[in-house]
């Protein structure tokens, strides 16, 4: 896990061999379907791992069968709310509650209109109260133009407030994380890797397509 120089609290996982490995298999356009809903399963399971070494933990006293001990809990996994992006974030969701297993779990949709507006639709807003000890991460595997995720945020926010907000995505680009710094700069972000810029439509750069339709199919209009 990496923190860029460019933003604070803003982090990638470049060093990881392993998460690369399942990026490139994401970004491969002869990756179908299945295998790509199972690596934003695989890539939610580990992100879940590493995001458990930035939270509190706590020294308790235990008994093994032969002896008294200090065991190790991590006491933050206890207080997650999932927020869940619709629709690409599905999978990546299944990921995480695999670690964070007591996780509440918010599901919002949100859909991103064309260029140049990119007007969010959001008509979907399920979200459980949120207390002051909970780390709040919000999960959606591409983070583009930063819209969808600002407007996430300020919705998510009327629902009290959290100690920590974590956004868990696959690919960021930089225009993005600007624009949720500046909106929201307590926000935190850990992706798999931060692309090179977003071409005229929207889309990240190299980056991997359309995330929901990759994973889903592409929708028709009827
Ligand atoms: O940062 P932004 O420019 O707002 O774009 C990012 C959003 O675009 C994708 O969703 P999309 O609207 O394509 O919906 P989908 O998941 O249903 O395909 C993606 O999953 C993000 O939610
Ligand atoms: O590159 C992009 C940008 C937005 N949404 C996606 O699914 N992919
Ligand atoms: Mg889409």
């Amino acid at each position: 896990m990496i923190e860029d120089k460019r933003w604070k609290g803003v982090y990638s996982f470049e060093d990881s061999p392993f998460i690369m490995e399942i990026l490139t298999e994401l970004r491969d356009e002869r990756t179908g379907p299945i295998p790509f809903r199972k690596g934003l399963v695989k890539l939610g399971r580990y992100m879940a791992y590493e995001l458990t070494k930035t939270m509190e933990v706590e020294r308790i006293p235990i008994k093994t069968p032969l002896e008294e001990t200090v065991g190790t809990i991590v006491r933050d996994r206890r207080n997650v709310v999932i927020i869940t992006v619709l629709r690409a974030a599905i999978p990546l969701m299944e990921g995480l509650i695999k670690v964070l297993d007591h996780a509440r779990v918010g599901i919002v949709s949100a859909s991103r209109g064309k260029a140049p507006k990119f007007e969010i639709e959001m008509k979907y807003v399920k979200v459980p109260q949120v207390k002051p000890e909970d780390t709040v991460i919000i999960a959606d595997p591409m983070i583009a133009t930063g819209s969808t995720l600002i407007k996430v945020l300020d919705e998510v926010k009327r629902y009290g407030k959290a100690k920590r907000y974590v956004i868990v995505g696959v690919l960021a680009a930089p225009e993005g994380i600007s624009r949720i710094k500046e909106a929201h700069p307590e926000v935190e972000m850990f992706v798999a890797a931060i692309d090179r810029e977003l071409n005229d439509h929207g889309y990240i750069l190299p980056g991997l397509g359309d995330a929901g339709d990759r994973a889903f199919g592409a929708p028709i209009k009827v």
